[in-house]
């Protein structure tokens, strides 16, 4: 296992081996020293599991009560996947780092408790796995608009239309959600 710490810092890139034989391929997708060697002393509550189709953008969401980190991995396809740290008070704050996750490669992200989080879809579908620091709280579910100006996140769009939902279509800019509205940098 590669443990590669991104250049947004906590968001971390994990490669695990891959062992591909005539009958398929075999990886390992989590171990639980894996996170404390990158650094996240962190355990996780909740397993979750999307399908999308191409061109589908799942995102930018948070959750403000209890903020979620992710592990996070696509099981088969390919997306485009991106952390945003929206966390109030980071020096980091507003910085985003995305990467391609698929099913060849295998690669897993971590992304930390306050960060916002979304993929774009690339091949025809992707199901989309993911582990989960704390439970799902509706009330406290917030989203950041995907293409924010400011944040200027350079999804491959290519000649794809994202295609979003009514929700992720009328989140608000960064710079337009209150402070209480965010979750706090803890150092
Ligand atoms: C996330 C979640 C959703 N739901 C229910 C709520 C809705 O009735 C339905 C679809 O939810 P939503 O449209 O929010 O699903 P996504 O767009 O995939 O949301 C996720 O996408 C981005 C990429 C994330 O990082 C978050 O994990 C999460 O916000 O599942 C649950 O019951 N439990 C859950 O944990």
């Amino acid at each position: 296992m590669n443990i590669i710490q991104t250049p947004l810092p906590g968001v971390v890139l994990f490669e695990p081996r891959v062992f591909a034989d005539e009958r398929g391929f075999f990886v390992e997708t989590f171990r639980e020293t894996w996170l404390a060697e990158a650094g996240h002393h962190v355990r996780f509550v909740q397993d979750n599991h999307s399908r999308s189709r191409r061109g589908v953008l799942r995102g930018l969401h948070y959750q403000l009560n209890e903020p979620q980190g992710k592990l996070v991995r696509v099981a088969r396809g390919r997306v485009f996947d991106v952390a945003v740290d929206i966390r109030h008070g980071s020096p980091h704050f507003g910085r985003w780092h995305g990467v391609i996750l698929d099913d060849v490669h295998h690669r897993m992200v971590y992304i930390p408790p306050g960060f916002a989080h979304g993929f774009l879809v690339l091949s025809d579908e992707a199901d989309f796995v993911y582990k989960c620091t704390a439970y799902y709280d509706a009330p406290s579910d917030r989203g950041i608009a995907w293409d924010d100006p400011d944040l200027a996140i350079d999804w491959p769009l290519a000649d794809l239309t994202p295609q979003v939902s009514a929700k992720d279509a009328h989140h608000p800019r960064l710079c337009r959600v209150s402070p209480d509205q965010l979750p706090v940098y803890v150092r």
